[in-house]
């Protein structure tokens, strides 16, 4: 279970992006988050995947409240999360060569046995050709590039994957490719994912339920009669 609870966050702290807001995703559970540009839902994300400490509120991970964020947690509850952003340039080295971007986390991590075979594993699973993953960020598509960040999200094997408008920037069939990678890893594994997006169409087809912002901050109160705090929208 991932629980966010009664987050507030930002980036100045008497002007917080994110209040109050409670969002709960059941073990192997996809939700979708849906929101106005600028509204905080990547921040919410960030809070979620421990990439940003909140200024109040609980995370509660697999039943485990985080008391650290970012380079102070703990390591295995580092490595549950696999996330994906929109814009892969901004996330990927540009120095590495597609094969060892996908390895970093390994590295990162002291397991370097098997990586070869891993790396081969998930790059031929996400679509990467062997040539492609000798070359450079800059040598490959923006298609190209975030099917490797993909590949490197879910090396270590996460319980939890936070996908941040991951497709935004991609056509319909590299969308499709994308979202069929990360629901046959969840279909292998049972992990859960939170996936952010503006398409809500997409999000509908993709995840269990969509949730709207606009209805998060409101589930963190007792709900009114007849007050939706969510809104359940069946797969496909
Ligand atoms: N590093 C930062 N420093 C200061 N302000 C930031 C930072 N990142 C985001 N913000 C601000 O926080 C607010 C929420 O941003 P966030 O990226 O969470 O929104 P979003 O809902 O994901 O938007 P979008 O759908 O456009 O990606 C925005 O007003 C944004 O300008």
């Amino acid at each position: 279970m991932l629980e966010l609870r009664a987050i507030t966050a930002g980036y100045v702290k008497k002007a917080p992006v994110v209040r109050d807001v409670s969002l709960t995703i059941a073990p192997g559970e996809a939700v979708g988050l849906l929101g106005p540009s600028g509204c905080g839902k990547s921040t919410l994300a960030r809070v979620a995947a421990l990439l940003h400490r909140p200024d109040s509120g609980t995370l509660v991970v697999d039943g485990e409240p985080v008391r650290h964020w970012r380079h102070r947690a703990p390591r295995e509850l580092r490595t549950a999360f696999g996330v994906v952003f929109q814009q892969p340039r901004l996330s990927a080295d540009p120095r590495l060569p597609l094969r060892d971007l996908i390895a970093e986390p390994l590295r990162a991590t002291g397991r370097r046995e098997g990586l070869a075979e891993r790396v081969a594993e998930l790059a031929s699973g996400v679509g990467l050709t062997p040539d492609l993953l000798d070359r450079r960020p800059h040598e490959v598509s923006d298609g190209q590039l975030q099917r490797a960040c993909l590949a490197r999200a879910l090396v270590l094997r996460p319980r939890w994957l936070v996908c941040d408008e991951m497709t935004a920037m991609l056509d319909a069939s590299t969308t499709a490719a994308l979202v069929a990678v990360v629901e046959e890893y969840r279909a292998a594994t049972g992990a859960g994912l939170l996936a952010v997006g503006h398409d809500r169409t997409l999000l509908d087809r993709w995840c269990d339920r969509t949730v709207h912002w606009e209805t998060l901050a409101a589930s963190a109160r007792p709900a009114q009669a007849g007050q939706p705090v969510a809104e359940r929208i069946p797969a496909g």
